[in-house]
């Protein structure tokens, strides 16, 4: 069984490069991952740490290969997941990470527990994103085992 299921939203890639990052931070920790890039509610198990990690497209939107597992959260029971979500966006635009705050409400509906407040990174001031979420995911994680 897997320590971490990571869940990507991403059109352009960053989101999925991000997720590889993350991933080689949680394997050189001896901790077991699992990437999903077309997330299928059943297939995930509720025993792993989700890390959400999307962008934002359109006016707000999320990519479109997280938008079915999105439709499969809104009648889930997640009363037995934990999670972190991660969002890449452009503030830029006013709708800054909507994506990830729609995963996020999603998440909290279904009765799922954030481990931790939201990263929203802006690709504007990081415009290596993987740098900075795994830098945010190891202080998190650290935290949680202090
Ligand atoms: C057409 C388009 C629309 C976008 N719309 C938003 C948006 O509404 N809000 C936001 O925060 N970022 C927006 N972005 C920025 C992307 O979320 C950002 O570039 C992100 O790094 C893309 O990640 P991805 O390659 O994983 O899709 C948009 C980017 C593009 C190209």
């Amino acid at each position: 069984m897997s320590n971490y299921a990571i869940i990507v939203g991403s059109v352009l890639g960053a989101a999925e490069y991000v997720a590889d990052a993350l991933a080689e931070s949680i394997k050189q920790n001896q901790e077991a991952v699992e990437i999903h890039l077309s997330p299928d509610l059943p297939a995930i198990s509720h025993d792993a740490i989700w890390i959400i990690c999307t962008s934002t497209h359109g006016a707000g939107d999320l990519p479109d290969n997280i938008q079915p597992f999105a439709e499969q959260l809104e009648n889930a029971d997640l009363s037995a997941v934990s999670a972190y979500v991660i969002g890449l966006g452009d503030s830029s635009y006013d709708t800054f990470c909507h994506g990830a705050k729609t995963m996020e409400t999603l998440l909290i509906q279904a009765g799922a527990t954030l481990l931790a407040p939201p990263c929203h990174i802006d690709v504007l001031t990081y415009p290596i994103p993987e740098d900075e979420a795994v830098a945010w995911f190891t202080s998190q994680t650290s935290a949680q085992s202090a």
